[in-house]
């Protein structure tokens, strides 16, 4: 690597608005290098060469593509979005997330590539913004969002689209699908991470309950209300809320939820103060809330209101390139009692499975195996038998849950969490069930 690979004497002899750029880039907090039309990467910033300089790896003048992808041709010959054409097409600005080597292994990075034309107008270089995003990790990872699937780098690049603004966010997808731990890191990359995440489960609340838990309620309000306490709205202030199976929310109280996002205002069960709520709303469904509009099911208005941007999660069947990143994290998760790893036959046999569950059942098949893993290594025969493989995902908004639940008791022999992995609901979930059906 030359000694200093941004220093102007290491540029190829470009034109001197390149090399005032280049200066003027240099101490910009965020790493960005140029680049001329043809990839060559000419020079690069000092964050640049913190974050993304490898020592023994030379960059300036290489390919761009060759540094951050290791490929031998342009991101678009390799069936990428390549910023560069795009821009180029545009003759502005072009943003894509891709996933780039980098001395700590791959990473999401958030890249932005902006022309710079000369004075009749052609272009004569580029400056390439990145932004390493932390919202998911594309390796192994203890904890949080990992994935690298085309499927869900759709579902991250939309994340980080609008986690920086105040937008409401609709997270769609089938039960244990990461709905909670996007809507996570919705709140963790937005301005308002500082504050407070309230995640309200509205499955289960009846009426009164669900107004009560939201606005808080005065003292004497009702019997049994001997003080005044606070709402779920009022303890997410400057905060988000996360409204989790907003689906089950009971049409009498939808009026009121929608008041509250329209106006902004509220007012507490037995109280006449109008109190303003300062929130960001995110909410989560595994149901088809546009089939329950035409049914007369969920308001029209509010789910306009919700749907403002809705990010579709797709279930793990659609996303099986990340099953061996997802197994190998979950193995490494701190709470697992020793190291286990899998071997190659039991990864292609979770690879070719259903998953009706999603990553929750993969989870708890992988923990289940590795109870039998004496060896330290998971092998095919400590995997469950895939009976799911051949039933179909219960499908949303298809028959009743009280059905679907009724026919998966008739002669299930499993455990509880079983179970939940086989109707594609959370424990939680299946547990109110079958209470409310006794
Ligand atoms: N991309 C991911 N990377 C790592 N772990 C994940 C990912 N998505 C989900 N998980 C894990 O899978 C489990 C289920 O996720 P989560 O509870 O967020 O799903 P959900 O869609 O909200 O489910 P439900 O609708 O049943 O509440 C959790 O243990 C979560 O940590």
């Amino acid at each position: 690597m030359p000694d200093d690979p941004a220093k102007p004497a290491s540029i190829a002899p470009h034109s001197a608005q390149v090399q005032s750029l280049v200066s003027f880039l240099e101490h910009e907090a965020q790493p960005m290098i140029v680049l001329d039309p043809d990839y060559n990467i000419l020079a690069a910033n000092g964050a640049y060469r913190r974050q993304f300089g490898a020592t023994g790896k030379p960059f300036i003048g290489q390919k761009c593509y060759r540094v951050s992808h290791h490929y031998e041709l342009p991101c678009d010959q390799a069936g990428e979005h390549c910023p560069m054409k795009k821009a180029r097409e545009l003759r502005g600005p072009d943003r894509v997330l891709h996933i780039h080597h980098t001395p700590r292994g791959p990473e999401h990075v958030d890249v932005e590539l902006r022309p710079i034309f000369d004075e009749h107008g052609a272009i004569t270089a580029y400056v390439e913004r990145l932004s390493t995003v932390r919202s998911a990790s594309a390796q192994p990872s203890g904890d949080g969002l990992v994935g690298r699937s085309p499927a869900f780098n759709q579902a991250l690049a939309a994340l980080q689209r609008v986690a920086p603004s105040m937008l409401p966010v609709l997270l769609l997808g089938e039960s244990g699908t990461g709905k909670e731990l996007f809507a996570r890191a919705v709140h963790a990359t937005s301005a308002r991470a500082g504050g407070p995440l309230v995640v309200v489960d509205c499955s289960g609340l009846s009426e009164t309950l669900f107004e009560s838990e939201l606005f808080g309620h005065e003292k004497g309000a009702f019997t049994g209300a001997a003080l005044r306490k606070p709402g779920l709205v009022e303890t997410a202030q400057d905060g988000t809320i996360f409204l989790d199976e907003i689906g089950d929310v009971p049409l009498a109280m939808q009026v009121k939820l929608l008041r509250l996002i329209e106006t902004g205002t509220y007012r507490r069960v037995g109280g006449v103060e109008t109190l303003h709520a300062n929130f960001r709303l995110v909410a989560a469904t595994h149901k088809r809330l546009d089939e329950m509009v035409a049914r007369g099911q969920f308001r029209q208005d509010l789910y306009y209101r919700i749907n403002a941007f809705p990010i579709e999660l797709p279930p793990l069947r659609e996303r099986a390139d990340d099953i061996a990143l997802l197994a190998n994290s979950f193995l490494a998760r701190p709470s697992a009692m020793r190291t286990v790893s899998i071997d190659a036959a039991a990864l292609a046999q979770l690879e070719r499975r259903a998953w009706p569950g999603n990553i929750r059942e993969l989870r708890n098949v992988l923990e289940r195996a590795s109870l039998f893993a004496d060896d330290g290594v998971i092998r095919v025969a400590h995997l469950p038998p895939a009976p799911m493989q051949s039933v179909p995902a219960p499908k949303a908004g298809a028959g009743t849950a009280a059905d679907a639940l009724a026919d998966a008791l008739t002669g299930f022999a499993g455990t509880r969490s079983e179970l939940a992995a086989y109707l594609g609901i959370s424990e939680r979930t299946l547990y109110r069930r079958l209470k409310r059906q006794g």
